[in-house]
């Protein structure tokens, strides 16, 4: 049963979409910039590149079984969907701004705001909505912090994730409407004619998160030493052991341990005498059913 997936065509979550998707082992067959579909790896996984604010809908409706896109968007939608995963990339928020040097500092001066220009309409009028304050909601395209300084919104309501953007354009942040970031999303019916083949995907997907700044790392060893290397290699399970062939003293151990790790970790595997010392990537992790 072919399984379809909706990912960004362009924007800042469009790249790591297709290399979350390429790392877990659904390479795309043809990733040019302008085509509409890929086929991948997988003869029954296709991919179909939308905008990131069309992805919700097309998974609504089922034009795609499941979908790569932003949280914020797919509230903005109010769509009707699964959430299967947080794929922890895109993180960033949805706030309300206002010029540096104007009469709106706090929630509490919001009150007196006449004009909101906004890429996300739908949200922003239920934020001013649920404080019963009676905003014209002015939506925009693109570019909204311009808005106040030329004079035709008094605030925005617009994506900030390291807020040089908003510094820039000398705003600053009032309140926040909502925290997103990049989701794994499902149409309800596929999820259940299509089960086993979209949890394979995510099985692959959530290999890669798992495997992220984690490291193998390979050593010899001398038999004597067993006990101090286990203290030293902090493991999923432990370190690994097996034989070193034509060495009956030497024993090759590894482990996988957290890139935070690795300078420690080896330091201390030296002290212990260890040799032949690799520390390599990981792709993914696949857990244990
Ligand atoms: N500054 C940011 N930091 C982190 N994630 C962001 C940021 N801006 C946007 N995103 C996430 O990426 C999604 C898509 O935004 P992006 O600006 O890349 O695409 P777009 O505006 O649809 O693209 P374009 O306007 O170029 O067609 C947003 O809805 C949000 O989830
Ligand atoms: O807090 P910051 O790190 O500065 O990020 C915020 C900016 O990022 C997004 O725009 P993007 O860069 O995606 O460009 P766009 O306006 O073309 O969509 C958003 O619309 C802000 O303008
Ligand atoms: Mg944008």
């Amino acid at each position: 049963m072919k399984v379809r997936i909706a990912i960004p065509s362009k924007g800042r979550i469009s790249g790591p979409s297709v290399s979350l998707l390429e790392k877990a082992g659904i390479g795309l067959t043809d990733n040019s910039s302008r085509k509409l579909f890929s086929n991948t790896f997988d003869p029954e996984i296709s991919v179909m590149f939308t905008r990131a604010a069309d992805i919700p809908v097309y998974v609504a409706d089922g034009a795609a079984d499941i979908g790569i896109t932003g949280f914020d968007l797919t509230q903005e939608k109010n769509v009707d969907v699964e959430f299967l995963d947080d794929l922890k990339f895109g993180a960033t928020r949805l706030v309300v701004a206002a010029p540096e040097n104007s009469d709106f500092n706090t929630v509490d001066d919001l009150k007196n705001v006449k004009i909101v220009a906004t890429e996300f309409p739908h949200l922003t009028q239920k934020y001013f909505e649920e404080k019963n304050i009676n905003a014209t909601i002015m939506p925009l395209s693109g570019a909204t912090e311009v808005a106040p300084l030329i004079g035709v919104a008094d605030v925005i309501a617009d994506l900030t994730s390291t807020g040089t953007t908003l510094k820039m354009n000398h705003l600053h942040e009032i309140d926040t409407i909502i925290n997103s970031s990049v989701r794994l999303i499902a149409n309800k019916e596929s999820l259940k004619t299509k089960y086993e083949k979209i949890e394979a995907i995510r099985t692959g997907i959530l290999g890669v998160l798992h495997a992220e700044r984690k490291k193998l790392i390979m050593a010899n060893v001398h038999k004597s030493n067993l006990d101090d290397i286990k203290s030293a290699m902090p493991g999923m399970s432990g370190p690994t052991v097996s034989e070193v062939y034509g060495d009956e003293n030497m024993v090759a151990v590894h482990s996988v341990i957290s890139e935070t790790e690795v300078f420690e970790t080896i330091n201390k595997l030296r002290k212990i005498g260890a040799k032949d010392l690799l520390v390599l990537p990981i792709e993914r992790i696949l857990e244990n059913k």
